[in-house]
């Protein structure tokens, strides 16, 4: 497990951390959330002794990581700038750090073959593709067979593919009983891999919540519907009771109705539809609004938060 208590980093005037506390849990994936500048490397840098805390503390198994005999096999990392030497094999990379924390060398050849390196592993990672880059950090963070997996951004640059196999990566370890932290910028990605979330925004505690409450708290489920006798059907709508929203071009927004409902009542009056269909906000939406108030950089002529993904 990490906890985090009262965690505080500033950099001179600028707080990146302010007062952080939680605790992330084993057998889930959490997502760990937050506009780009939240703090969230910040964070996990500080958990891994990295940066030194200006207050609080970052603890795992109830000790600070200075204090971890051989840490890789309690925590394993990737974070986003890797730390391996480009002009040693991937092999010798990985066997140099395995030596440092008392692993095995066959250790080695399982975690490259874990990740799909195993016919590169002579190679330098010099040479390797983004997607290579971190299956091979990956694989790192994996040698020490530890039960606390933490990953910045680990999708970052990533194709489809590469993606998809993080993702069931992450889900896998977790399953089998690990504490998985896992950074992003976009919830759209969280909302396929993590089972809790932690949001952040200015360095700032914004939720600590299940995904499933996350979903059913923030995503608005209503009717869409759209009509070329738009005046009758929304008379037809306000007589029954349902509240509506009227979207132009004869389009109407009923929120709390089923498709079922709507059409039924459209057909006893009999109004031509053209669009009748359920509809469901997204969760960026909702996160977005979420952090809005949180987001460090706005874009300049725009209400909306600045969220372009990083790397893009
Ligand atoms: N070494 C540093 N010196 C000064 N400011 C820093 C330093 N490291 C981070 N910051 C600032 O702290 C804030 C938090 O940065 P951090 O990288 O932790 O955020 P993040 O949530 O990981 O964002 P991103 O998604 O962009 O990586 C930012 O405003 C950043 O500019």
């Amino acid at each position: 497990m990490i906890e985090l208590e009262g965690l505080t980093k500033r950099f001179g005037t600028k707080t990146a951390v302010d007062h952080l506390s939680f605790q992330v849990r084993p057998g889930q994936v959490t997502g760990f959330l937050g506009p780009n500048g939240a703090g969230k490397s910040t964070t996990m840098r500080m958990v891994l002794g990295l940066d030194h805390p200006t207050s609080g503390t970052a603890r795992i198994d109830g000790k600070h990581y200075g204090e971890l005999d051989e840490p890789l096999t309690y925590i394993g990392a990737l974070l986003e700038a890797g730390g391996l030497h480009g002009g040693r094999s991937a092999y010798n990379n990985l066997l140099c750090l395995a030596q440092s924390n008392r692993i095995p060398e066959r250790r080695v050849a399982e975690v490259l073959d874990l990740v799909g390196l195993s016919a590169v592993a002579r190679k330098k990672p010099k040479g390797f593709s983004m997607g290579m880059g971190q299956r091979l950090g990956i694989a790192a963070a994996l040698l020490g067979d530890p039960q606390i997996l933490m990953f910045d951004e680990p999708v970052n640059g990533l194709d489809p593919e590469g993606i998809h196999w993080i993702r069931n990566l992450m889900k896998a370890l977790a399953a089998e009983g690990r504490t998985i932290f896992v950074s992003s910028h976009l919830m759209s990605e969280m909302a396929l891999t993590a089972d809790h979330l932690i949001v952040i925004g200015r360095g700032k505690l914004l939720a600590d919540t299940s995904m499933a409450d996350f979903i059913h708290q923030n995503s608005r489920s209503y009717v869409r519907v759209r009509s070329p006798q738009p005046e009758q059907l929304r008379d037809a709508l306000h007589s029954s009771g349902m509240t509506v929203a009227e979207e132009g071009n004869g389009t109407l927004e009923i929120d709390g109705a089923t498709t079922e409902e709507v059409g039924e009542l459209a057909g006893r009056h009999g109004i031509v539809l053209h669009e009748l269909s359920a509809q469901r906000a997204s969760l960026e939406e909702a996160f977005m609004r979420m952090t809005a108030a949180a987001v460090e950089y706005h874009a300049h002529d725009a209400n909306a938060p600045q969220w372009a993904p990083k790397g893009v």
